[in-house]
């Protein structure tokens, strides 16, 4: 039912012809800091594909949120371009939705269900829409029975599972996730990554996700994209599709790898195919 509403055929056979959805091509972003710029990422590209989960992995501080910002819309690139579906200058608009890291990003004056109808309704969905759409999106991240309760009366797991539903609830092109799951307990992170992975296949979502965890890369990523330097730039990109299960040997050898990375030690093989 949801992979029916979520996306019409139009953009689908758009994609399918171009290729990737979303773009960064020789980006350069940093922040203007005392009147001067101050780069924090240079020369950057890669692509995100729709069915895709392209993650953004590095170091504390090398300028993933920033590269994320950028995406979203935020933060506009000193040089290079980043394009959706070939249209660039990017401002921040529904076909980003953005999932960050804090657990107060909801309404706090409004119930879960609410949470979940209010941004389809300022996007000019009628009523009724918003709220079967919402219904949709609960029981699909396991929130019908929490629908009435407000974000106070949630876990942050809970809170979690409403940010992605709401997100997902406008259709967006992108899923953008900011370490969404970086403040939760090993258990609960765990849990929603498999969910994660699982709503993004269901509904085809294309999901850009930072983290700074190999094992969230490899366990939600179907490829990595390794930032490190500073100005941070790409080292490495690694496909990981369908890895994650730890006792399979590619598995342990793309964390190896990703490990050796993270590292600065780019010259270490695996010996594996993941060089
Ligand atoms: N608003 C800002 N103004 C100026 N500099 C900033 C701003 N936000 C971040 N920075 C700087 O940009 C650099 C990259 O920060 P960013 O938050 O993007 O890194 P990160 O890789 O996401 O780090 P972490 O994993 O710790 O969240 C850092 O040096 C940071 O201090």
């Amino acid at each position: 039912m949801i992979g029916m509403r979520t996306r019409p055929a139009r953009s689908r056979a758009a994609v399918t012809a171009g290729g990737a959805l979303l773009r960064v091509e020789r980006a350069r972003v940093g922040y203007v800091v005392d009147g001067r710029p101050q780069v924090a990422v240079e020369d950057v590209s890669f692509e995100v594909r729709r069915g895709e989960r392209t993650m953004l992995l590095g170091p504390s501080g090398c300028g993933k949120s920033t590269l994320l910002k950028a995406v979203a819309g935020f933060v506009e690139p000193f040089d290079g371009s980043i394009t959706l579906r070939g249209r660039g200058a990017l401002r921040p608009g529904p076909d980003r939705a953005v999932v960050f890291q804090e657990f107060d990003q909801l309404f706090p004056w409004r119930t879960v269900r609410d949470n979940i109808a209010y941004p389809q309704r300022v996007l000019g969905r009628g009523r009724a829409e918003a709220r079967a759409r919402a219904e949709d999106y609960l029981a699909l991240m396991h929130l019908t029975a929490a629908a009435d309760r407000f974000p106070h009366q949630l876990s942050g797991g809970m809170k979690q599972r409403v940010a992605i539903a709401r997100a997902l609830a406008t259709d967006p092109e992108v899923l953008l996730m900011d370490e969404p799951f970086g403040a939760l307990d090993a258990q609960t992170r765990s849990r929603l990554q498999a969910e994660l992975v699982e709503v993004a296949e269901r509904t085809g979502v294309a999901v850009l996700f930072v983290t700074h965890s190999i094992q969230e890369a490899v366990q939600v990523g179907t490829r990595v994209v390794v930032l490190g330097g500073s100005p941070s730039r790409v080292v490495e990109e690694l496909d990981v599709s369908g890895l994650g299960d730890p006792t399979d040997p590619a598995t342990g050898a793309a964390t190896a790898r990703l490990r050796a990375l993270l590292a600065g030690d780019e010259d270490q093989p695996t010996g594996l195919g993941f060089e």
